[in-house]
């Protein structure tokens, strides 16, 4: 049986507005301790194969009352249906704006629902819309702190998934994408993974943006990046969205990527001088030349768990440095992504997975 449980807390508590949240057990894989109690306040907590949730105040309903489609079409003003999913951890909830160019909530409602303790807890908020330009659909991505970046590698295999659900979709699918960096291609495959065509690296130092000097073909590669009197080897890479990319200082030190103290240099990175847009930044370890270990400290959303972008970014930096070939498997916080920089077209793949998290509504 399907089951779909509701709950209701303050999401900005001096306002009092209400959020209200419903999750379903697709994609559960047992539900030990839940038990009904349709009028009463219970704690319980259930598993899926990625997570464990636990809610309190809940009441809950059987799901043939509130199928996925019907519930998407719910169109109640003042209350926003949504869809949470994640890639790799790093995750996103995903609006159906199919019907308008305008987003349906603004940057400072993203911000309230991102935040992990007063609202729904992501690290984006992602909006489905219609195409330009004749592309299937397009894409906007507004970051936790509500700043709006050009595109969002797990992002946009979430939004394949999401447009795949929302368009009742089976099996190999592939959508034409207009985002803030050009024409993207995702592929759901036949084992539900996305591959995503993701387009040229961007090079030019000021097309990265960064104010660091280019070398050749006005490329930064392994550059000098000065951060709290350290000299740091740098390369900054954009897809779309900037990316500066380490594999350790300039005295040679390699990086031991676990060792790192993120949340304290993440931030001077982000916001160094060399940076107009601010950047990502992916902190490297070479495991082999064609195995990669990151962290990265995002632009606008912080430590994440896995950043799509940035694993493609620093594939063209590996080897651009000469450290690893064109194909690579990048191990992030939250799992593997598989990357490849083809010599024949200069596009980048990424192959990952996307997975729904559950569905849920907010009072606006
Ligand atoms: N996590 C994303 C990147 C999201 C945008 C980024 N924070 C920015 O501001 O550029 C990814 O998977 O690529």
């Amino acid at each position: 049986m399907e089951i779909a449980a509701t709950r209701t807390l303050t999401l900005s508590p001096p306002q009092s507005r209400q959020f209200s949240h419903t999750f379903f057990s697709k994609n559960l894989v047992s539900l030990p301790s839940l038990r009904f109690n349709p009028s009463g306040r219970r704690n319980f907590s259930f598993k899926s194969t990625n997570l464990r949730v636990s809610a309190t105040s809940m009441s809950a309903f059987a799901a043939e009352k509130l199928s996925p489609e019907t519930f998407l079409d719910k169109k109640e003003s003042g209350i926003l249906h949504f869809v949470k999913y994640h890639g790799l951890g790093n995750d996103f909830i995903l609006i159906d704006n199919r019907d308008s160019s305008e987003p349906k909530i603004a940057q400072e409602q993203a911000v309230k629902l991102c935040d992990r303790n007063f609202g729904v807890g992501a690290d984006g908020v992602i909006f489905a819309m219609p195409g330009v330009n004749g592309t299937d659909y397009t894409m906007r991505i507004f970051n936790s702190d509500g700043s709006e970046p050009e595109m969002c590698g797990n992002g946009v295999r979430c939004f394949a998934r999401f447009i795949a659900e929302i368009e009742n979709l089976q099996g190999n699918h592939s959508f034409t994408i207009h985002t803030g960096a050009g024409l993207i291609i995702p592929e759901i495959q036949d084992d539900g993974q996305v591959k995503v065509d993701m387009g040229e690296p961007i090079l030019r130092a000021e097309d990265v943006p960064t104010r660091l000097q280019g070398n050749k073909g006005e490329s930064v590669v392994a550059a000098e990046l000065v951060v709290d009197g350290v000299s740091w080897n740098v390369t900054c890479v954009s897809m779309g969205n900037p990316h500066c990319i380490t594999f350790g200082t300039k005295d040679g030190q390699d990086l031991r990527v676990d060792e790192l103290k993120l949340s304290e240099i993440g931030p001077k990175f982000e916001h160094h001088e060399m940076f107009p847009a601010r950047t990502n930044t992916e902190f490297v370890e070479v495991l082999s030349r064609s195995h990669l270990k990151m962290r990265v400290w995002e632009r606008g959303a912080g430590a994440t768990l896995a950043c799509g972008t940035g694993a493609c970014a620093l594939v063209v930096a590996a080897v651009l440095e000469g450290r690893t070939d064109r194909k690579c498997t990048v191990d992030l916080p939250g799992g593997p992504l598989e990357i490849e920089w083809k010599e024949e077209d200069n596009h980048i793949y990424m192959t990952g997975p996307a997975d729904l998290v559950f569905y849920g509504s907010a009072l606006l």
